[in-house]
């Protein structure tokens, strides 16, 4: 069967045909985010599993689809095998088939080690992973503008997983059109001031808050912004995020290195303008030397069991931050 050009997005083709040609699909419901929940699929050929996508046929979804199936070429990427445009009980759907990710999430593998210690070195690694696969969206000019722990999940159980990213439902491009319109002939940029011109990556900037915060959790198994009694964004945490108000706390900070603290203080800047780009980041020691960072064991595991109950909140204060920086 042939997959038919798509006019909204020429570089990406969505087979016409019914997914169930191709898939069997199971009722185990792996995963629910918010454009889309996600099930087990079986390829009919060579009875492989797969995770399967359903979302409602719309320009947004379309983008995901079309940028999450760009950027997946990456090793720390969750992987994109085919896309489907198929009517679901009278509904257009896009329907998108992934590599099954069977490890779980980031967090929920690091607080399930138990006695074995969580170490500097092994949250440098992770970083550097995490932050290949960012460097790869930006490269393309895609910001995700969703990386927060429940998208961050390994590919397997155990030592053999990798880690990768996911849920491309905030993806955009960031080569903004306006700066392409002004470079017509008829236009000199030099004379125009830097905010016209727009530099469209204050999409990729919230990208590197992002990992900001999630390198701070991984060092200490709690978040750098929270609000007073769990309340969702409290006027004194948005005032603390602008202000940028975070520390190191004793004692669990103490045995972190300078290096790790200097790149969080560079990531959690509240000006964008100011904060570290992916390219600074992934010219950063702690980063490209990741295994010479030292194996100092971290609070994380202790912490992250502690915080247990506040983890929920947490995700909802990271989302709405989220919400805020987009
Ligand atoms: C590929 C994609 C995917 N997404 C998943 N879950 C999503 C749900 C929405 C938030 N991000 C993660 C799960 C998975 N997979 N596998 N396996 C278990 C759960």
């Amino acid at each position: 069967v042939i997959a038919t050009r798509n006019p909204m997005f020429p570089e990406t083709t969505f087979h016409k045909y019914n997914v169930t040609q191709d898939y069997r699909i199971s009722r185990n419901v792996l995963g629910v985010g918010i454009n889309g929940k996600v099930v087990e699929c079986e390829q009919r050929t060579s009875g492989a599993k797969y995770a399967l996508k359903v979302l409602r046929d719309s320009v947004k979804a379309r983008r995901e689809v079309a940028l999450h199936k760009m950027a997946s070429n990456h090793p720390h990427i969750v992987r994109v095998l085919d896309v489907y445009e198929n009517t679901y009980n009278e509904v257009a759907c896009i329907l998108v088939v992934m590599e099954q990710m069977k490890g779980g999430e980031l967090f929920t593998r690091i607080q399930d080690r138990g006695q074995l210690a969580f170490t500097e070195r092994e949250a440098a690694k992770i970083m550097y992973e995490i932050c290949s696969a960012v460097n790869h969206l930006h490269s393309m000019n895609i910001a995700h503008r969703d990386i927060k722990p429940e998208n961050l999940l390994y590919s397997e159980p155990g030592q053999s997983g990798v880690l990768k990213l996911t849920d491309f439902g905030f993806a955009k491009k960031t080569d903004d059109n306006e700066t392409q319109g002004l470079n017509t002939a008829c236009f000199t940029p030099y004379y125009c001031a830097p905010e016209i011109l727009g530099t469209g990556s204050y999409d990729r900037s919230c990208d590197c808050w992002s990992i900001g915060v999630v390198m701070y959790i991984l060092l200490c198994g709690y978040p750098p912004f929270f609000s007073e009694h769990g309340e969702a964004m409290s006027p004194g945490m948005k005032s603390r995020i602008k202000s940028g108000k975070y520390g190191f706390p004793s004692p669990e900070w103490d045995s972190v290195s300078q290096a790790a603290k200097d790149l969080i203080r560079k990531l959690l800047r509240t000006d964008p303008n100011e904060r570290y780009t992916i390219k600074q980041v992934m010219d950063h020691k702690w980063i490209t030397h990741y295994h010479e960072v030292p194996a100092t064991p971290l609070a994380t595991v202790g912490m992250l069991a502690d915080q247990k109950q506040q983890w929920g909140e947490m995700q909802e204060e990271f989302d709405k931050t989220l919400t805020a920086m987009r």
